[in-house]
C-alpha cells in the first residue's frame, strides 16, 4: 500500500503568536485508507488540513503529497486531492449547476460533463436548477463534496463534513463516503466530532490535542485494545488466575500492574467469575466489564492528560 500523504515535524503558528496550532506533527496517510482526525476544538485539526491543501503554509517541518515535497511538485500533485474546508463557499443566487461550472472552470478541469457526472454521484442531478440559498443543510454539504470531487481527485479532505446534517444525513453521508472509498478507491481524510459516527468509517484515527499528534492507530488495533474484557480485582490475583485456567478452562487474561485481572473475551455472564473468586474465599473490590468505544477510548486518554 503506497502512502500519499506524509508529514514530518509539521509546525504551524500563525502569525507572530506564541501560539502554535501545530507542533512537530508526524502523520502517514496510504491510499485506500479513510483517516479520521479526532481533536477538541482547537486542536489543530483545520489547521492540519489547510497545510495538505495549501492554504496555508508550515512554520517548519515537511510534508509530502503522493511522495512529492518541493513547493512546486506539491502544487501540481495537489490537483490530486479534493477538499471541502471549512464551510465550502457558494454563490447564493446562481444555480447549483452554475456554482458548479464556476468551481470547475476555477480549478481547470476540462469537459462541461464534469458537473454533470459529480452531479449524478452525490445525487443531485434533479437539483441541478435549484439556486443555492434554497438548499438544506444537507443538500449544501452534498454540493460541497460535488465540488471537491471535481477532477476526480485520489483523496479527499473533509473538515466536518456531517456538521449540521441530521441522523439520517449522517448515515447518508456515511454511506456515500464509504461507496466512495470502496468502488473508486478514494483516500479518504476526514475529521469529526461524531465520534460514534466516525467509529463506523475510518480505518485509521489520529488523534489531536493542542496542536500535538498524541497517536496514529489503525482501527483495527484500537478495536483490539476496546474489546470486551472483565477486570476483576481480587485479594489474590495469583490464586484467581489458576482457577481461571483450571475451573474454566479460560487463558486468555492479564494480570496489569496493579494486580487488576482482565478477562479477555469472556465467555459466560460476570457473576460466574466473581462467583469463582468468592467461592475461594478471595474479597472482590472492583468487578467491571468494559467495552470501549471510539468516545470512550478518547476522554480516557484526555483524563490520562495524553489527549
Ligand atoms: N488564522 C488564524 N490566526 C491565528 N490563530 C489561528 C488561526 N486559525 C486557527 N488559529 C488557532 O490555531 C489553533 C488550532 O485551530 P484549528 O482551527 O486548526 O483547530 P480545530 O481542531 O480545527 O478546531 P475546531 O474543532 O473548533 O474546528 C487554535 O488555537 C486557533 O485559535
Amino acid at each position: 500500500m503506497d502512502t500519499v500523504i506524509e508529514t514530518k515535524g509539521l509546525t504551524k503558528r500563525y502569525g507572530r503568536t506564541d501560539v502554535y496550532a501545530l507542533r512537530d506533527v508526524d502523520v502517514r496517510v496510504r491510499r485506500g485508507d479513510i483517516f479520521g482526525v479526532v481533536g477538541d476544538n482547537g486542536a489543530g485539526k483545520t489547521t492540519l488540513f489547510k497545510l495538505l491543501c495549501g492554504l496555508a503554509f508550515p512554520t517548519a517541518g515537511e510534508l509530502r503529497l503522493f511522495d512529492a515535497y518541493a513547493p512546486h511538485d506539491l502544487e501540481r500533485q495537489r490537483a490530486r486531492v479534493g477538499a471541502i474546508i471549512e464551510q465550502p463557499g457558494f454563490y447564493p443566487s446562481l444555480s447549483v449547476e452554475k456554482n458548479l461550472e464556476c468551481c470547475r472552470i476555477q480549478k481547470g478541469v476540462p469537459g462541461k460533463d464534469a458537473v454533470e457526472r459529480v452531479l449524478d454521484v452525490v445525487g443531485l442531478a434533479y437539483a441541478k436548477g435549484f439556486r443555492c440559498r434554497e438548499l438544506s443543510m444537507g443538500m449544501k454539504q452534498r454540493l460541497g463534496l460535488a465540488m471537491a470531487l471535481l477532477g476526480e481527485p485520489e483523496v479527499l479532505i473533509l473538515d466536518e463534513p456531517t456538521n449540521g446534517l441530521d441522523p439520517s444525513g449522517i448515515v447518508e453521508m456515511r454511506t456515500f463516503l464509504q461507496r466512495l472509498n470502496r468502488e473508486k478507491g478514494i483516500t479518504v481524510v476526514v475529521s469529526s466530532h461524531h465520534l460514534a459516527e466516525l467509529e463506523q468509517l475510518a480505518t485509521v484515527y489520529a488523534f489531536l490535542s493542542r496542536g500535538r499528534l498524541v497517536e496514529q492507530v489503525s482501527a483495527r488495533a484500537l478495536q483490539e485494545r476496546c474489546a470486551d474484557c472483565i477486570d476483576i480485582g481480587v485479594s489474590d490475583p495469583a490464586g484467581f488466575t489458576v482457577l481461571l485456567e483450571r475451573e474454566l478452562r479460560h487463558e486468555r487474561y492479564q494480570v496489569l500492574p496493579d494486580g487488576i485481572v482482565r478477562i479477555f473475551d469472556p465467555s459466560t455472564g460476570i457473576e460466574t467469575y466473581s462467583g469463582l473468586a468468592s467461592g475461594a474465599g478471595m474479597d472482590i473490590y472492583k468487578l467491571e466489564r468494559r467495552k470501549t468505544s471510539l468516545e470512550q477510548y478518547y476522554l480516557e486518554m484526555k483524563d490520562k492528560g495524553a489527549a
